[in-house]
């Protein structure tokens, strides 16, 4: 059986129109499904673990119709089902895990691929994130990338724009990220920040960003991390400091070519074992959605979970 979960939110309707498309196609026909759509934040999450309990080896793919918000609730739902399969099929407004995952084709070529006969499913793994202090039980799993400061407070500014909507409408939802990039820089202040990367830590100051990836995509398709792979058992990681607020906007514009990592101001690392800490509040934002903290423990997950795509 096929487990499809809908957020009809995301991408501003986008996934709702995709879903109609897929179950229209005879493909969909074909095979036992079962769709379910989300009906608040956070119900993709409750539904993945509910339907899992329920259905359990019956499961052939747990099918995921949204944006990146959508997939990291569905893995979070899956946390203690790491055998269950995932695909995702984009249908939000920035869809990087698609981006990272699938070889480029529309929606019901994806839907086609999930249930044919020849399964491309990489062995992707996850990372793990806990904030603060909370208990071991409550830590949380990322599937794209996690970030602190400027990039976590742009996230919060374009979340709580209401330019959204309207530039997902147009599709030019990205544009919305460049604005709120340019607002948070006239505000940003840069931070203290402890780095411990596998068990070396240091002190930085004037810290801009530190932000933490499975995958190189990132805002909607920059290429921000260059040495991330789905499949090692390590995170890659961008750190920025000290570094002037003019270059900063020059360095997200390298982006889209690669040039950013030549900015002196600019670290790229490895490593399978992360933590960051300030005495500031850090505003973060993991796949997509905002929050803020003072520490965070990042892992890379060593059992690689089966999500369905064509790229490796
Ligand atoms: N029925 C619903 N009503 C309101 N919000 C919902 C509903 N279902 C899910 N959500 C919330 O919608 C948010 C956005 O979803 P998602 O990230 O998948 O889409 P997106 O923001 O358009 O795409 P992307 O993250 O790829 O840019 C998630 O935080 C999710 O919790």
């Amino acid at each position: 059986m096929y487990i499809v979960i809908v957020n009809p939110f995301a991408g501003s309707g986008k996934a709702m129109k995709v879903f109609e498309q897929i179950r229209q196609s005879p493909a969909y026909k074909k095979v036992e499904c079962r769709a379910f759509i989300t009906q608040h934040e956070g119900h993709a999450e409750a539904l993945a673990q509910q339907v899992t309990e329920i259905y359990k080896d019956r499961i052939i793919c747990m099918v995921v119709i949204g944006g990146d918000g959508t997939v990291h609730e569905v893995l979070n739902g899956l946390k203690y089902y790491p055998s269950v399969p995932l695909a995702f099929i984009p249908g939000g407004s920035g869809n990087d895990f698609g981006k990272a995952t699938l070889l480029k084709k529309g929606p019901i070529e994806i839907f086609e691929g999930i249930i044919g006969s020849e399964k491309n499913y990489l062995d992707y793994r996850v990372g793990t994130y806990r904030t603060d202090y909370r208990k071991a039980k409550n830590t949380r799993l990322f599937a794209n990338s996690i970030g602190f400061g400027f990039d976590g407070e742009i996230v919060k500014a374009a979340n709580h724009s209401i330019l959204k909507k309207w530039l997902n409408h147009y599709h030019i939802g990205f544009l919305i990220y460049c604005l709120a990039l340019i607002k948070t820089l006239g505000s940003f202040q840069p931070k203290a920040i402890e780095l411990t990367v596998d068990g070396e830590t240091r002190t930085l100051e004037n810290v801009w960003m530190v932000t933490i990836g499975i995958h190189g995509y990132y805002g909607g398709g920059m290429r921000i991390l260059p040495n991330a792979r789905m499949q090692s058992n390590q995170l890659a990681l961008l750190v920025l400091h000290n570094i002037s607020k003019w270059k900063v906007l020059v360095m997200f514009v390298s982006v889209f070519w690669g040039g950013h990592v030549r900015f002196k101001e600019v670290e790229v690392l490895t490593g399978s074992n992360v933590s960051v800490k300030s005495e500031e509040i850090l505003s973060y934002h993991v796949d997509g959605e905002s929050g803020s903290c003072q520490a965070c423990h990042i892992q890379k997950v060593n059992i690689p979970r089966y999500v369905f795509g064509g790229k490796k």
